[in-house]
């Protein structure tokens, strides 16, 4: 079937770049042709928009509450002035935040503002190992709290009891869709929503072990106005439409191809990230490390960068990833804002600088450094593609000259994750 409308049907806010495109990765692997913005989309952008799903690329993560709400809200309005018939608001698979919030505050402000009084709540994202039993949150073997997150910098997860945790950000009730109830299928989802929702309960973070319980959840959840998770919440919602006969019948990952230059930046000091640049090193590949303290220093590090990669036959990596100790010892003496914003300012230098030199294809690695390279180059939409590895798909930016970029959350990919994505950016399998 082919219908010409090309009004999106899904609209989502997700709370921070590369989760952003995370869950639009899954709804293209779904069948739904999906685009990213930065922020809210211009009038311009609106009126060329073609996309089953839109996602909007937030920043609220970590933001003050106020702010956070404020800025999902609005998202919600443009969005529903394009028709969405459904939103999806996207957090992190291992439901970062502060002490403060955001995800019950925000979750709260888009169910009153969509006149709903039930969502769900769920994180799971079972391909990365993020599992919910009994309403606690696994990351692989661990509990959130044992898992490495308790230490994040910014939002320490120091709770595994996600009932606790969104309890603590919101008014409104919070209780819990059992495992047994998910294992039993689609009608006793709905049954036990149904009951939820009697008792009062407006939030139900919502246990998920496979794939399998997630397709279940979402086809529940067709009529739900409303919902909130990773990404892999979102991997039932294609077929819902398509069994609602609202899909278009297309190749959804299709991407012109992109002719250029290629590089790898590197600002994420994840442990997956530090085993992806280590696999760059032992291939003996060019590659470039960015010392933030020479750049506290004013030394001419973006220029010493860019004559670098135009001197290499081979693409290149420039990065700043280092050991938790090394990264630590650098905060010490900078502070951890400072250390930050200076390797973040100079990757987004050296991929505009790259940009004018040639460079077309660029593999980034961490969800705040994607948000300055992309920043830097002036991107303010992208088209996206086929996934790379679970979670990160390939993409291309829509007005002006294209770029390929694959944006790469800190945690995600495998080893090999950066000459994969070069392949699969320049056109090849991965
Ligand atoms: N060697 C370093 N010393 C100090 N800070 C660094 C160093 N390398 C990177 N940083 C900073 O650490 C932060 C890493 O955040 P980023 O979001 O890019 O990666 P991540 O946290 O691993 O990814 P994600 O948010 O997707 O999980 C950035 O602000 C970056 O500039
Ligand atoms: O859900 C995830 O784990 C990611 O999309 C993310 O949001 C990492 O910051």
């Amino acid at each position: 079937m082919t219908l010409s409308t090309p009004r999106p049907l899904l609209g989502c806010i997700a709370d921070d770049f590369t989760g952003a495109t995370d869950l639009a990765n899954m709804l293209v692997r779904g069948g739904m042709r999906t685009v990213q913005s930065i922020g809210i989309p211009s009038a311009e952008v609106a009126a060329g928009l073609d996309a089953d799903a839109v996602v909007i690329a937030l920043k609220s993560r970590t933001t003050p509450v106020g702010e956070a709400v404020a800025e999902s809200l609005a998202a919600l309005q443009w969005l529903r002035e394009q028709g969405c018939e459904q939103i999806f608001f996207k957090y992190c698979s291992t439901f970062d935040s502060t002490a403060a919030g955001n995800i019950g505050q925000v979750s709260e402000a888009l169910l009153k503002a969509l006149g709903s009084d039930f969502t769900l709540a769920c994180p799971a994202f079972p391909e990365n190992g993020r599992t919910i039993f009994r309403g606690h949150l696994f990351v692989q073997d661990q509990l959130l709290n044992e898992s490495g997150m308790q230490h994040h910098p910014l939002t320490p997860m120091t709770d595994a009891n996600l009932l606790r945790v969104l309890q603590a950000q919101t008014t409104l009730p919070v209780g819990l869709l059992r495992y047994d109830s998910v294992a039993r299928g689609v009608d006793a989802v709905r049954a036990k929503i149904a009951e939820l929702r009697q008792k009062g309960v407006a939030m139900a973070i919502a246990d998920a072990l496979s794939d399998a319980d997630l397709y279940t959840l979402g086809a529940a959840c067709a009529d739900l106005p409303l919902l909130t998770g990773g990404s892999g919440l979102a991997l039932g919602l294609p077929e819902n439409f398509r069994r609602a006969g609202k899909l278009r019948d297309l190749d959804a990952a299709s991407l012109p191809p992109v002719a250029g230059g290629e590089v790898v930046l590197a600002g994420s000091a994840s442990a997956a990230t530090n085993a992806q640049v280590d696999a760059w090193l032992e291939a003996e590949r060019p590659a470039l490390r960015v010392d933030p303290l020479a750049l506290a220093a004013g030394e001419p590090v973006v220029a010493q960068a860019l004559a670098f990669v135009q001197a290499q036959q081979d693409s290149v990596l420039i990065y700043a990833t280092s050991t938790p100790e090394q990264v630590k010892a650098v905060q010490r003496q900078l502070g951890v804002e400072r250390a930050g914003a200076l390797v973040e300012s100079a990757l987004g230098e050296i991929a505009r600088g790259l940009r004018d030199q040639g460079v077309r294809r660029f593999v980034v690695a961490g969800g705040e450094t994607s948000g300055a390279v992309v920043k830097a180059l002036g991107v303010r939409l992208l088209q996206i593609g086929a996934q790379i590895d679970p979670g990160v798909p390939a993409t291309v930016s829509s007005g002006g000259e294209p770029l390929a970029l694959a944006l790469k959350s800190g945690n995600f990919g495998g080893r090999d994750f950066f000459s994969k994505a070069l392949r699969q950016l320049a056109g090849g399998q991965p």
